[in-house]
Parts: C-alpha cells; sequence; structure tokens
C-alpha cells in the first residue's frame, strides 16, 4: 500500500511515487512578513507539518523548503508607516513567525529561503526566459509572456480566453505597457526610496511569482516531489511558477501539486490584507486562551482541502476534544506506578489494529479526521480505565496490553504532531468535579425514591452530555466514568 494524495494537476488522487525512491523533495510556500501569522496560517502550516511527519513515519527522506517573502510593497508600506526599514519589519515578522509555529510543535524547515537572499538566481531565470522569448522588458519592468507558454492554465483550469472575456479588458489596471492584460511582471522597476538591486533591465526588485521558480530551482532542481501552498496560491501564483520555471527548463516545475482549503470568517478567507484576521498569539495569550495542542487538533480534525470557519463553539468543543486526549496520553503518567508499569520505551507494534487503521486513513490522502477517530478511540478507553482504577480500585483490561495501547496512542499523535508534556500532567477536568458527581448521584438517587423520575433522567442526562456515564449496579449502587 502506497500514500496515496490529492494532486491538483491531475485533479484526482494519485499513488505518491517520488523522483527518488525514498526520498521527498518538497516546497511549500511561506508568508510575506509583514504581520503576525493568523490562524488561516496556523492551518496551512499545521496541514503541511502533518504531511511532511507523516511522510517521515512511512519511511520516506523529506527534504522540505519553504521561503519568506521578505521584498513586497506591504512590507514597504508598512515601515513608511512605522518610520523604519523593510528589513527591521521582516526580521521581526520572521522571528514571530518561528516561535508562533514552535508553539503549534511545527517542526523547523531543513532549509527557510528569502526573496532577498535570491536575487542572483532570480535574475539568471529571468534572462533565460528572455533569452527563450518568454519575457520582454517594457518601461523598467520585466514581464512574463502569458500566451507564449502553451501549458498556461494547467493547474488552475482557467483559460485565458475565458479570463479576458469575464474581466472585459479590467485586469489592464492602467498596466499599458503590458503587450497582453495577463502578462506579469517579472521585475519590477526601482521606485524611488525603495530598496532596489542592479540588474541587466535596470535597477528594480523582483516580482513576487519569480522568487519561489528561482529558489526551487536553485536549491532543490528542476522538478521536485510535491510543492504545497494554499488554495487561494492556486491562481495565480502557482500557475505563473509553472510557467516560468517550465518555460525555462523544459521539465515539470513539480509533480504533485497539493492545496489546503482556507481558514474563513463570515464565508470570506481570513487574510491580513482584508484585516479580518485573528492572529495565533491572540488566540493562545488570551486570558482564557487555547492550549496550541487543542488549535492542532481541531485543525486535524478537519480534512484539509475543506474550508474550516473558527466559530466560538468551535473553540469551545476543540477545548473538551484536547482535554480527552491529553486524559489519554498522560494516562501512563497518571497511573502507571500504580499499575507497576515497567519503564519500557514507548514503542509501536505494527500489527495492532488502531495503527493499521491510522496507516489506511492517512494513506488515504492524509485523511487526519479518521486518523483523530483512532486517537480519540484509543483515549476514551484508557480514560475508562482510569476510572476504574479511580472508583474501584481496579482495571478490567490485560495491564500489559493497556501500556501497549497507550504507547500506541502517545507514537500515532506523536505522527500528527500532537504531544502533552509532562507539566501538563495535572490533569484538569471541565465540568463537574468528582465531588460535585457524587453529589449528582445521591440527588438522583433521592429523586428515584420520591418516583421523581423526571429529574433523575435529567439528572442523570446532564452528566451525559458533559461526557459522564453513569452505570446502575445492583443494591441501589451508581458507578460513574468519565
Ligand atoms: N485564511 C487562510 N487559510 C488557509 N491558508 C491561508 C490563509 N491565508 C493565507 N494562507 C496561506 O498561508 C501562506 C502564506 O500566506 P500569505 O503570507 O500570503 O498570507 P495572507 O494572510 O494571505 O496575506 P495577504 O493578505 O497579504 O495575501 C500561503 O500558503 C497562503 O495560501
Ligand atoms: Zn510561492
Amino acid at each position: 500500500m502506497s500514500v496515496v494524495l490529492y494532486n491538483t494537476l491531475s485533479r484526482r488522487k494519485e499513488p505518491f511515487q517520488p523522483l527518488e525512491a525514498g526520498t521527498a523533495k518538497i516546497y511549500c510556500c511561506g508568508v510575506t512578513v509583514y504581520d503576525y501569522c493568523h490562524l488561516g496560517h496556523a492551518r496551512c502550516y499545521v496541514v503541511w507539518d502533518t504531511v511532511r511527519r507523516y511522510l517521515q513515519w512511512r519511511g520516506y527522506d523529506v527534504h522540505y523548503v519553504q521561503n519568506f517573502t521578505d521584498i513586497d510593497d506591504k512590507i514597504l508600506n508598512r515601515a513608511r508607516k512605522e518610520g523604519t526599514t523593510m528589513e527591521a519589519i521582516s526580521q521581526r515578522f520572521i522571528d514571530a513567525y518561528h516561535e508562533d509555529m514552535a508553539r503549534l510543535n511545527i517542526q523547523a524547515a531543513d532549509e527557510y529561503t528569502y526573496a532577498t537572499h535570491t536575487i542572483d538566481g532570480i535574475k539568471r531565470l529571468i534572462g533565460e526566459l528572455e533569452n527563450k522569448g518568454y519575457a520582454y522588458a517594457a518601461g523598467g519592468d520585466v514581464y512574463y509572456k502569458v500566451r507564449k507558454f502553451d501549458g498556461y492554465g494547467k493547474l488552475s483550469g482557467r483559460k485565458l480566453e475565458d479570463m479576458q472575456a469575464g474581466a472585459s479588458g479590467r485586469v489592464a489596471g492602467g498596466d499599458a505597457i503590458k503587450e497582453y492584460p495577463f502578462d506579469f511582471a517579472l521585475w519590477k522597476g526601482a521606485k524611488p526610496e525603495e530598496p532596489s538591486w542592479d540588474s541587466p533591465w535596470g535597477a528594480g526588485r523582483p516580482g513576487w511569482h519569480i522568487e519561489c521558480s528561482a529558489m526551487v530551482r536553485d536549491r532543490m532542481g528542476d522538478t521536485i516531489d510535491i510543492h504545497m501552498g494554499g488554495g487561494d496560491l492556486t491562481f495565480p501564483h502557482h500557475e505563473n511558477e509553472i510557467a516560468q520555471s517550465e518555460a525555462a527548463t523544459g521539465h515539470p516545475l513539480s509533480q504533485y501539486w497539493m492545496h489546503n482549503g482556507m481558514v474563513n470568517v463570515n464565508g470570506e478567507k481570513m487574510s491580513k490584507s482584508l484585516g479580518n484576521f485573528t492572529t495565533i498569539r491572540q488566540l493562545l495569550d488570551a486570558e482564557d486562551g487555547l492550549d496550541p495542542m487543542a488549535l492542532r487538533l481541531f485543525l486535524s480534525q478537519a480534512q484539509y482541502r475543506k474550508p474550516v470557519d473558527f466559530t466560538a463553539d468551535a473553540i469551545a468543543s476543540a477545548t473538551k476534544s484536547w482535554q480527552t486526549l491529553k486524559d489519554g496520553l498522560l494516562f501512563g503518567h497518571n497511573y502507571g506506578p500504580q499499575l507497576n508499569w515497567p519503564d519500557s520505551d514507548v514503542t509501536l507494534n505494527p500489527e495492532n489494529d488502531a495503527v493499521q487503521r491510522f496507516q489506511i486513513a492517512m494513506d488515504d490522502d492524509f485523511n487526519t479526521p479518521e486518523a483523530v477517530a483512532v486517537l480519540f478511540e484509543l483515549a476514551k478507553e484508557l480514560r475508562r480505565q482510569g476510572n476504574l482504577l479511580v472508583h474501584e480500585g481496579s482495571i478490567d483490561a490485560d495491564s500489559e496490553g493497556l501500556q501497549q495501547q497507550w504507547h500506541t496512542l502517545i507514537c500515532l499523535a506523536q505522527v500528527l504532531g500532537i504531544e502533552a508534556t509532562a507539566d501538563n500532567i495535572a490533569v484538569q477536568h471541565d465540568g463537574p468535579s468528582d465531588d460535585e458527581i457524587a453529589g449528582l448521584i445521591e440527588q438522583r438517587l433521592a429523586a428515584k425514591k420520591g418516583k421523581d423520575f423526571a429529574l433523575a433522567d435529567k439528572i442523570r442526562d446532564d452528566l451525559t452530555a458533559q461526557g459522564i456515564t453513569l452505570i446502575d449496579k445492583p443494591g441501589g449502587v451508581t458507578e460513574w466514568h468519565r
């Protein structure tokens, strides 16, 4: 069985067959660094970190490269507003990016690339495109001739003729110097008081799309295995990357193209430029802030290609779900000594049914919702055993087998980047405390004795809704577990 993934380019799921057996060369589009990362970025990079971790777990030697766009009008605008430099703004938000992603347990890229460090490669690529007739200089800028590239539109499924008809001249956007409205800038002539670099076309700076093409080529060669990014980048950014790279090299830029669905706010993409965003820090550092792992778990509960909406309900339910999973992940810390569990390495038995089901789910285009469901089954059983131990003094499972299940849970959760650290070992439960539950059980018993069955049922239903199960035993005794 191999990993199967949805390729935007072919519009279907395909088995993953890397260029070189056992390795995966991956490039992911990074952030334009002029503000703090928001929940859309959290989703994007949690998704790609999970794909990367899973491929590693499946034995691939993954090489993962990601860029920072550190030259852009938006960065320059912010620098102007704050009376500082483009470099200072970029550095501040690059540092913030690393901090935020580390909190979400996102592994650092094997290599980070920066637009401003790739100027030579960018100029080389533009030169090649010009020599091959795909680029033309006009008014101090250099443009890409989209009509010359036969495959233009193959990724997004857009056709130039349709786009032109739909745009009815609007796309020209004042660019009277372009030969064709959809031609895009490879190089932008220098403007006064803006950073610029010398080039054969005059002083200027690179366009956005060319930086990724040049970075991939410089760091990874003509063709990579997987190119990733948010679905909003499919057109024009990735379409233009393909046009640039493939016209220059004559080879496919990437075998597979993967795109994550958007985090939306009231049906609209959360984005820095729209200003409708909540930053990762705002969410995590609020007074009743979300645990970073609850955020990661929440994101993993959605299929990566589907849109996600952050609502207050979604956040509350993420906290609850994380509590359940955390209880499972900390089971051995909390109860291992009482169960005389030997200190053994946390290992995985590949024959374990849970492992197999996890793998089947993840092999199918990284179906994390199904994979998370497997984690929950393990966690819920561990929690049930924990309650039995607390309330009855013993578990009703084979102790060695239970330890293996605990190890399985830890290992599989780690593949999704989800970990509970021992510093959150003091398990805190939402909802009623043990004493409160005991009190409610007494009230229920009294209600039953007084033949107020409606009240007795209500107490049970309320507890069930809070994840607490009551078990009536002979002799009027009621046991419970979370
Ligand atoms: N709302 C979102 N949901 C999911 N992914 C997103 C979202 N917004 C951005 N991304 C992804 O994050 C990566 C970095 O995006 P970028 O820096 O362009 O952010 P942005 O908020 O869209 O900024 P801008 O509004 O300036 O374009 C890209 O791969 C992009 O597709
Ligand atoms: Zn890119």
